[in-house]
């Protein structure tokens, strides 16, 4: 089962990003793999705040 787990900032998904997402990951795996794989493909999405995004040591806000 291909799982595609994405965390990226909240502020990038929106009900349009969320479903262009999903959509989008799962053609790449199945242009990869075939389309068999698409009924297996997972896609979970999660926004992190960027205040709790640590780059360098400091957070990402
Ligand atoms: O861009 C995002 O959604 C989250 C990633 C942030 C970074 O890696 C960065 O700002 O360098």
């Amino acid at each position: 089962m291909p799982f595609i787990d994405v965390k990226l900032y909240d502020r990038r998904l929106t009900e349009e990003t969320e479903r262009a997402l999903i959509e989008g990951l799962t053609r790449a795996v199945v242009d990869v793999l075939g389309e068999e794989a698409r009924e297996q493909t997972w896609v979970a999405l999660t926004g992190v705040a960027p205040q709790r995004w640590g780059i360098g040591g400091v957070p990402g806000a």
